[in-house]
């Protein structure tokens, strides 16, 4: 193994996966659910561990990364690569900051860049300021995240409420220039004794030239865009021969389970909801114990063949609403259990082909599913993947909350299936 990710959560790994095996130049690709307790196989390129560690406390965030770094370490990677999300969902108080240091600090290395931009999907830095389309972050809809509302687009302001160490910036003139300058602005950071560095990136060519200024760094972090150029590097060095995994589809019954409240998602379920059957979920029934997953799995087994989907997706004042009568950790752990304990009955009792919506949701979901190693297919859009568990015979695909277009849940069941293009 190459190149080693750690991803802190399982949409954001499975996003990074994808860039990695389906990029123009693809590595053999792995991702797993946790750091695995048995050695990669010797083919893994490049192995992605999901952690379900963008909420969780810092300490533990800590932890779980560097347990996933050792793991890496000892599958023989090269570099490292923690993901998260291009949207840099985080609290003042949260995850990124401490586990990038820690990571850092690890490896021995300062002048780390911190780089979420994911120009594909819109998301992109400028003047350390991080933009959806044409608006600052912090009118995009990530300022009513659930979990992490994001406050404060200026990101190097907002990654310095998190670390020890001061926040260097390379700004986009430089970035243009090419890898040498951006190499030598990383290196006077460095020498500031600045740990992390915010680097902006407009486009994918300034992913590329990062990329290729980064090819012997033992770290890089951000979204899954930093890895564009990283399968390159090391195919053009003969290091990695890179190929893809054939897929051919997984027939038979399926379900998809959104507990994303995104703006995308609920567009999407909205999409849904008008061709096929839909069961909303209302967390006050969940809480006050009128709905469990018996509701839920009876659901889906009555529409088998329908594409049915079951949702907790709400508006923003729902959202708010529900937490300040429940508080938000109850209310997120009861709805992440509920979709969990479902997705595993259905498997148990057959189900083969899942679409999750929501990165914690997804979470929740894959570590209820013994699902082993997953296997990277074609992408079916940007971000998202096909996943295959060999172990359960299951084919998956995990949706950020705010990937994928209007019928995405349709489009995503046929990919599964092995309809559109075969992947060799
Ligand atoms: N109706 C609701 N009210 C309050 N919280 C909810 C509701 N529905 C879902 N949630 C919780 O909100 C959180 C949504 O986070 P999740 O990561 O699944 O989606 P997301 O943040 O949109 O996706 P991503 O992280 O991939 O961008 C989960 O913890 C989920 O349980
Ligand atoms: O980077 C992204 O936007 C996603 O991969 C993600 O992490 C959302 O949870």
């Amino acid at each position: 193994m190459l190149i080693g990710v750690i991803a802190d959560d399982f949409t954001g790994a499975s996003d990074i996966a994808n860039t990695l095996a389906n990029g123009q130049d693809g590595l053999v690709t792995t991702q797993y659910l946790g750091v695995p307790e048995d050695a990669a196989g010797a083919e893994v390129e490049a192995g992605v561990i999901s952690l379900k560690s963008r909420s969780i406390p810092v300490a533990d965030a800590v932890a779980s990364s560097l347990a996933a770094l050792h793991w890496l370490k000892a599958q023989g990677c090269r570099q490292i690569v923690f993901k998260y999300c291009s949207t840099f969902d985080s609290t003042p108080a949260g995850n990124i900051g401490p586990v990038a240091e820690a990571l850092a600090d690890a490896l021995g290395v300062k002048g780390v860049v911190a780089c979420p931009s994911f120009p594909a999907m819109r998301r992109t830095l400028y003047q350390g300021h991080l933009f959806v389309g044409d608006r600052l972050l912090t009118e995009s809809g990530m300022q009513h995240h659930p979990l992490t509302p994001m406050t404060d687009a200026d990101l190097r302001r907002w990654l310095r409420l998190q670390t020890d160490s001061e926040v260097g910036h390379v700004p986009a003139p430089v970035v243009g220039e090419g890898a040498e300058a951006i190499g030598a602005a990383l290196r006077a950071c460095a020498e500031r004794g600045e740990t992390l560095v915010i680097v902006d990136a407009v486009t994918d060519e300034d992913l590329l030239r990062i990329g290729q200024a980064c090819a012997d760094a033992p770290l890089l972090t951000g979204g899954s865009g930093i890895a564009l150029g990283l399968g390159g590097n090391l195919i053009a060095r003969g290091l990695a021969g890179g190929g893809r995994t054939r897929f051919e589809g997984v027939a038979g019954t399926e379900a998809i389970l959104a507990g994303s409240c995104s703006g995308r998602t609920r567009s999407q379920v909205d999409a849904h909801a008008r061709k096929h059957p839909t069961m909303a979920v209302a967390v006050e029934d969940l809480l006050d114990g009128r709905t469990s997953p018996d509701d839920l799995v009876a659901f889906i087994e009555a529409n088998h063949g329908e594409a049915p989907l079951v949702y907790s997706s709400a508006a923003p004042e729902d959202v708010l609403a529900a937490q300040t009568r429940y508080g938000r950790e109850a209310v997120s752990d009861r709805l992440e259990g509920l979709f969990a304990e479902t997705a595993g009955r259905l498997v148990d009792g057959g189900v083969s082909r899942v679409v999750v919506a929501g990165g914690e949701t997804s979470g929740a979901v894959a570590q209820g599913l013994d699902l082993g190693g997953l296997t990277i297919g074609p992408e079916i859009s940007p971000g998202v993947p096909v996943l295959v568990s060999e172990k359960r015979g299951v084919a998956l695909a995990l949706k950020s909350g705010n990937f994928g277009g209007a019928d995405f849940f349709t489009r995503a069941l046929e990919a599964l299936a092995g309809e559109g293009a075969v992947h060799e």
